[in-house]
C-alpha cells in the first residue's frame, strides 16, 4: 500500500507541523483568538474531508473561503503573528539561550523554575502598603531590547529584594523589573506603552506599560497599584482575572510552565 510508505522526511515534516501547531496554540491560548484558531482548524478539516469524499461543490466553496481567509487571518492574528516573528527573531542560535533551549521540548529538567509564591507574596506585601510595582516575567521572547533601558542586575528572586526595589524611597523603585529564570536581571526598565484605546482611563502609565510589553512579547506582567493596592496580572495585553491568591499562583505556574 503506497500511502503507508513513510519516509524519514515525512516524519520530520509531521514533527515540524506538530511543533508549529503547538507554538501557534501556545501563542493564542487564553486569548479570544483561540476560538478563531479552533474554528479555522475545523473548517480546514471539513475542507480536507470534502476533498477526500470528492464533494466538488462544497470543497470548492470551502477552498475559496480558505484562500480569501488567509488575508483575513493576517489581519485577525496581526498581534500573534508579530509576537511569533519576534519570538523567532529574538532567538539567538549561538547563545546559551539558543534555539533548542527556547523550544521547550528540548529543555532539560534542570531548568530554573520561577519561584511564583515568593513573587506573589512580595506583591501582596507591597499591596498592603500601597507601594506601586511592576514586574515582567520572561517566557520565550528575549527581553534584551527593554532591559537595555534600565540597570542590569543579577539577583536571585527573593521577597526582601523585591520589596526593597519598589520601596518608595529606593533609587530603583521607578519603572519595571525584569525576572528571567528566577533571577531579577534588570531594574528601572522603561517599557513600551500600549496604544490600545479600550484601556479604561483609571489605569495609568504603569498599567499601559505592562499591557504594552505583553502585547509585543509573550512575557507576563504583575502590577501592584499604588492607588488601590490591587494586584493585576497581565498576559497577551489583557487583564487576567482571578478569584484568590492561590488561583493567581496556579495561573502563573501554568503560564510559565
Ligand atoms: N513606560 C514605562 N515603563 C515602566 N514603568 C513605567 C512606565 N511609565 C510609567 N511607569 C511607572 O508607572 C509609574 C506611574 O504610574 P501611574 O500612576 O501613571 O500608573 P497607574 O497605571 O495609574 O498605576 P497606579 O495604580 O500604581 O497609580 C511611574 O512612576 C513609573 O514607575
Amino acid at each position: 500500500m503506497d500511502f503507508l510508505e513513510l519516509r524519514i522526511l515525512d516524519i520530520i515534516d509531521i514533527i515540524f507541523v506538530a511543533v508549529l501547531l503547538y507554538y501557534i496554540y501556545k501563542l493564542v491560548k487564553g486569548t479570544a483568538a483561540i476560538n478563531i484558531f479552533i474554528g479555522i482548524v475545523i473548517i480546514y478539516l471539513i475542507w480536507k474531508l470534502t476533498q477526500l469524499l470528492q464533494m466538488q461543490m462544497l470543497s470548492s466553496v470551502l477552498g475559496e473561503f480558505i484562500g480569501v481567509g488567509m488575508f483575513a487571518l493576517i489581519v485577525v492574528f496581526q498581534q500573534e503573528i508579530r509576537k511569533f516573528l519576534l519570538m523567532i527573531g529574538s532567538t539567538n542560535l549561538a547563545s546559551k539561550d539558543g534555539l533548542f533551549k527556547s523550544f521547550k521540548f528540548f529543555n532539560s529538567a534542570t531548568e530554573t523554575i520561577n519561584n511564583i509564591p515568593i513573587i506573589i507574596s512580595a506583591c501582596e506585601k507591597l499591596a498592603q502598603t500601597k507601594t506601586g510595582a511592576l514586574m515582567v516575567i520572561k517566557r520565550n521572547t528575549k527581553l534584551d531590547f527593554v532591559k537595555d533601558t534600565g540597570d542590569s542586575m543579577n539577583a536571585e528572586v527573593n521577597q526582601p529584594i523585591l520589596e526593597a526595589i519598589f520601596y518608595k524611597n529606593s533609587p530603583l523603585h521607578d519603572g519595571a523589573v525584569i525576572i528571567e529564570d528566577n533571577k531579577i536581571t534588570a531594574t528601572r526598565v522603561v517599557l513600551p506603552l500600549s496604544s490600545d484605546r479600550n484601556i479604561p482611563a483609571r489605569f495609568g502609565l504603569r498599567h499601559r506599560a505592562a499591557i504594552g510589553i505583553t502585547e509585543r512579547t509573550d512575557a507576563v506582567a504583575l502590577i501592584v497599584s499604588e492607588e488601590t493596592g490591587q494586584i493585576a496580572y497581565i498576559k497577551n495585553g489583557r487583564f487576567v482575572t482571578y478569584t484568590s491568591t492561590q488561583q493567581l499562583i496556579e495561573k502563573l505556574k501554568t503560564d510559565l510552565s
